[in-house]
């Protein structure tokens, strides 16, 4: 081939081809310098781009997509402020392990190492390393389909997690003179994310220490949710009939209405097992790091995780088991059926009878929201969690502090990985990013529930769910506060944690082309949330409950530092 034959590629289409060719074919992201070029390149070639208001929504968006799909989701961002302001969310992904690559502009290294001042110039390369699982800079475009296999191989192997691309813009626009299309060092990766067996003597030995287990308990964390294990769970439980504990993002592997569900049951199931089998959650501080009373002092605990190190993080591991949780599963579950192990008929039937007590009181309560002149939570949320019995293909996605916690015990969950919300660090504002990822990648219908304060934090995604026209119902359910609206430390100004109670969110659907709905009573939610779910339009319920409900960080008060402020 002669020398005028070699195609010339850029730096923007090797990337592009090479997200491609590894069955990437969307970004989440804000673009300007020098990434706005790149993005519409992309549109041109099949990809498609989602635009957001502001980049820690847009990162948010593309981690949520990568924990529904098994598959890196792509943030796209520009260098420094848009690249800091992805950075929460990128940390956040690697804090909940699901897998992302966030690509932002930068600067080339001379500019940086020398520190000449270049337009937002930082070394984010560098900033990024401590709040990623790796951060990689790709200086040539020769390397970028090496760079974009590693960034993959690195998000989905192993514990996921958030991988940060270094894009200096010379790199982007940088030219390659090719031969044919197999000689631009794209390639798809083989294996990503290959199984990881455990040992059988690993197998052997859980298996020895759940059968001298006479009340035995399984946690499943949602970890057990990305590896997408729900036959195996719900194989384990009919067969041995050992009660389940979901975390949070972990309702629906099993349904919640199965009976194996100690998820009513939680103090007495958690405070009261002899062995715990610990699948894809960590102990940490939502389960007290597995201490006493959280735990019984002498529990002894089998753990599932594919990463070693997760073990003994907070407590003698009695029965470690290394690999991915489908192999390991694959394993386990059949060495124990095959043993005729059950659980005892003793301790399900204390979680029976504890459950139902616990429902009888819930259910008064739940009544008494009907009605309740000071129109609540259990008022607000209840039609919600009927319209989920009804329709269990419908996601959830939950962020806020009382919202989100009644909204947990509440909202039943029929299906694996419908239900997102603020992970592992409690983050608020990823709502929307999560809504908006969820709907793109599965189509279906998406329930935003938000606490006032937490709309805050990127409602101006409303925005963006109508420019996309999407199934999104945002519900704002507005008490007015920070967990409550009666914060008034002192008369001259409002306390810390106050909001607007009267604040009218709904406008804000309408004026960008949503539904706007306005609700302060029981009868008006039962009537308004269906219609708005099964308009498949993006809208928003603003649900205006007395501003006197809601507790102090609602479900988790107990880790605010002791009472500090002396009467004034
Ligand atoms: C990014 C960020 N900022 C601040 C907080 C602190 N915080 C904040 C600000 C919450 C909002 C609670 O108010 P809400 O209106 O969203 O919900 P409720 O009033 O129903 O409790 S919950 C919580 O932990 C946080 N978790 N994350
Ligand atoms: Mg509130």
């Amino acid at each position: 081939m002669g020398k005028n034959d070699l195609m010339i590629k850029t730096g923007a289409d090797l990337l592009i081809q090479a997200l491609q060719e590894n069955g990437i074919n969307k970004m989440y992201g804000v673009v300007g310098i020098p990434v706005t070029d790149f993005a519409r390149l992309a549109q041109l070639r099949g990809m498609k781009y989602y635009g957001f208001r502001r980049e820690d929504a847009a990162v948010d968006a593309a981690a949520a997509a990568g924990y529904l799909r098994q598959k890196p989701g792509v943030a796209l961002t520009v260098s420094a402020p848009g690249f800091l302001n992805g950075l929460t969310a990128l940390a956040q992904a690697t804090k909940n392990c699901f897998p992302l690559i966030m690509m932002s502009g930068s600067s080339e290294r001379h500019y940086i190492d020398l520190d000449q001042g270049d337009y937002e110039g930082l070394d984010q390369y560098n900033v990024a390393k401590p709040f990623c699982k790796k951060a990689y800079r790709v200086d040539r475009a020769q390397d970028i389909g090496l760079a974009i296999a590693r960034a993959v191989r690195t998000a989905v192997s192993g514990r996921p997690g958030g991988v940060y691309l270094d894009l200096p813009a010379e790199t982007i626009s940088q030219e390659l003179k090719v031969a044919n299309e197999k000689d631009t060092g794209v390639y798809k990766l083989v294996d990503p994310a290959p199984k990881q067996e455990p040992s059988q003597a690993a197998v052997l030995r859980a298996v020895e220490v759940i059968k001298q287990a006479k009340r035995p308990l399984l946690l499943l964390g949602k970890g057990a949710a990305y590896a997408q294990v729900e036959k195996q769970l719900q194989i384990l439980v009919d067969k041995t009939d050992i009660p389940f504990l979901p975390m949070s993002m972990a309702k629906g592997l099993i349904p919640d209405d199965d009976k194996h569900s100690a998820a009513a049951a939680r103090s007495l199931s958690l405070g009261n097992a002899d062995v715990v089998i610990v699948v894809g959650a960590r102990l940490n501080w939502m389960l007290n790091h597995g201490d006493a009373p959280t735990f019984a002092q002498d529990v002894k605990f089998v753990q599932l995780d594919i990463d070693p190190t997760e073990f003994d993080s907070n407590q003698k591991i009695d029965a470690p088991l290394l690999g991915d949780l489908g192999s390991v599963l694959d394993k386990l579950v059949p060495a124990l059926v095959n043993t005729g192990y059950k659980a005892d008929k003793a301790w399900i039937d204390a979680i029976v009878a504890d459950t139902d007590k616990n429902d009888a009181k819930f259910a008064k309560r739940l009544a008494a929201g009907k009605t309740d002149p000071k129109f609540g939570y259990y008022g607000a949320l209840l039609p919600i969690q009927e319209y989920f019995e009804k329709h269990p293909d419908t996601y959830l996605v939950s962020e806020g502090a009382n919202t989100l916690d009644i909204g947990r015990n509440l909202i039943a969950m029929k299906l694996p990985r419908h239900r997102l919300d603020t992970g592992t660090w409690g983050v608020m504002g990823v709502g929307l990013g999560y809504a908006i990822a969820t709907a793109v990648e599965t189509g279906k219908p998406v329930v935003a529930l938000e606490g006032d304060s937490a709309f805050g934090f990127d409602g101006m995604e409303m925005e963006t769910i109508c420019r996309y026209n999407l199934p999104i119902t945002v519900v704002v359910v507005n008490n007015g506060g920070i967990y409550n609206g009666t914060d008034q430390e002192v008369p001259s100004q409002p306390g810390p944690t106050k909001l607007d109670s009267t604040a009218k969110y709904e406008l804000l659907a309408q004026a960008f082309g949503g539904d706007s709905y306005f609700v302060s009573d029981y009868q008006t939610m039962e009537e308004t949330f269906s219609k708005a779910v099964d308009s498949k339009r993006p809208c928003l319920i603003n649900v205006q409950i007395d501003p006197s409900m809601g507790k102090e960080s609602g479900h988790i008060g107990n880790l605010n530092p002791e009472d500090i402020t002396e009467e004034v």
